[in-house]
C-alpha cells in the first residue's frame, strides 16, 4: 500500500508553513539505490501529533497517492513513523501552493489560467476513471510545478497534492469552513462524498484561479457560510460568461447534474480565449 522510510533517512531543512493539522517542511532524503548513496529533494508533511487518531486517514491518503500515478498527480514516496511524529515524504514542487502563488500578486495571463484548469481536469478525469474520489479539491492542494512563460509559449504545470485527512473524520465546524469547496450534500452526511463532490470542488477551484487566488466567500463566518448553501446561493459570476456558466453547472446543487470530466474538458476546450483575452485583459475582482 505504501513505502515506509526511515526516519534517519530523512533530513528536515526549513520550514514552508503548515495545511490544517499538517506542517511543511523542505527536506533531504538519502537513499541507496543500485549501489549509489542518492540525495533527493523532498517535501515532509507532518501530522500534528494532536490528531494522531487521523493518521490512519492521512496514511491512507499517501496510499491514495502513491498507488495510482498520472502527470498532473503529487508523487508520494512514503511515509516515516517515528514515536509520534507521522511524515508523509513527498516530491518537493518547485513553486508550491497555487493560492499562495497567485496571492503573491504574480500576474498570469487568462490561458496561462485556462491551463491550469485543463490539467485538473485531466487529472480529474483519471481519477473519475479509477472511480477514486479525491474529496479535498482547492487551490491550496494544487502544486505549481513550473511557472511557465506565456511569451516564450511555455505553459504552466500543475500536480494535484493528496487529500489530507478526510471530510469523515473532520468536526462539523471544519467541514462548515471549507464552503465554498465542500459540495453541499456533504455536509449532510460524508457518505454523499462521491466523484460528484469532487466535480463542486472543481468549479470552487476554477473561480479561486480566475480571481487571483483571492478566497471565495472570503470572510464569511462559518453561520454566512451555511446560510450561503441554505438559500441556494452561488459565487460572484465572472465577467466571461462561458466561464460562468462552466463553473455554476459544476457548482449545481442537484450532484447528477453536474457535467462529467469529459463534459467539462470539452466545454474549457472551447472557450476562446481570443476574443475574451482581448476585451477583459484583467478579470475585475469579484465583489
Ligand atoms: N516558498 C515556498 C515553497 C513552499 C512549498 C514548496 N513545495 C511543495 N511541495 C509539495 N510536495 C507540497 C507543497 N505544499 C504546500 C502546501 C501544501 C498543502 O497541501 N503542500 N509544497 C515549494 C516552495
Amino acid at each position: 500500500q505504501f513505502h515506509t522510510i526511515k526516519y534517519e533517512d530523512l533530513k528536515w531543512d526549513e520550514s514552508l508553513g503548515q495545511g490544517s493539522f499538517t506542517r511543511i517542511y523542505k527536506g533531504y532524503r538519502t537513499d541507496i539505490r543500485d549501489g549509489e548513496k542518492h540525495c533527493t529533494e523532498v517535501l515532509l508533511k507532518e501530522l500534528d501529533a494532536c490528531h494522531k487518531n487521523c493518521w490512519e486517514s492521512f496514511f491512507e491518503s499517501a496510499s491514495l497517492m502513491s498507488q495510482i500515478s498520472h502527470k498532473h498527480l503529487l508523487l508520494v514516496y512514503g511515509v516515516s513513523v517515528h514515536g509520534e511524529k507521522n511524515i508523509m515524504v513527498q516530491e518537493f514542487v518547485k513553486y508550491g501552493a497555487l493560492d499562495l502563488y497567485l496571492k503573491r500578486g504574480k500576474t498570469v495571463s487568462v490561458s496561462w489560467k485556462l491551463d491550469v484548469a485543463k490539467q485538473l481536469a485531466s487529472a480529474l478525469n483519471f481519477l473519475e476513471e479509477k472511480n477514486i474520489v479525491h474529496g479535498n479539491i482547492c487551490a491550496k492542494n494544487l502544486l505549481l510545478a513550473r511557472e511557465g512563460d506565456s511569451s516564450q509559449g511555455i505553459s504552466p504545470f500543475i500536480k494535484l497534492s493528496d487529500p489530507g485527512i478526510s471530510l469523515a473524520m473532520l468536526g462539523k465546524h471544519v467541514l462548515l469552513d471549507r464552503i465554498p469547496w465542500v459540495a453541499p450534500e456533504v455536509l449532510i452526511s460524508s457518505e454523499n462524498l462521491t466523484l460528484e463532490c469532487d466535480k463542486w470542488s472543481f468549479g470552487a477551484t476554477v473561480w479561486e484561479v480566475f480571481n487571483n487566488g483571492n478566497s471565495p466567500l472570503k470572510g464569511y463566518n462559518l453561520k454566512e457560510k451555511r446560510r450561503f448553501y441554505e438559500t441556494f446561493q452561488r459565487l460572484p459570476p465572472s465577467q466571461w460568461a462561458e466561464l460562468a456558466d462552466l463553473i455554476n453547472h459544476c457548482m449545481d446543487y442537484q450532484a447528477d447534474f453536474r457535467p462529467s470530466c469529459r463534459c467539462i474538458i470539452r466545454q474549457l476546450n472551447s472557450l476562446i480565449t481570443s476574443d475574451y483575452e482581448i476585451l477583459h485583459s484583467t478579470e475585475p475582482v469579484a465583489q
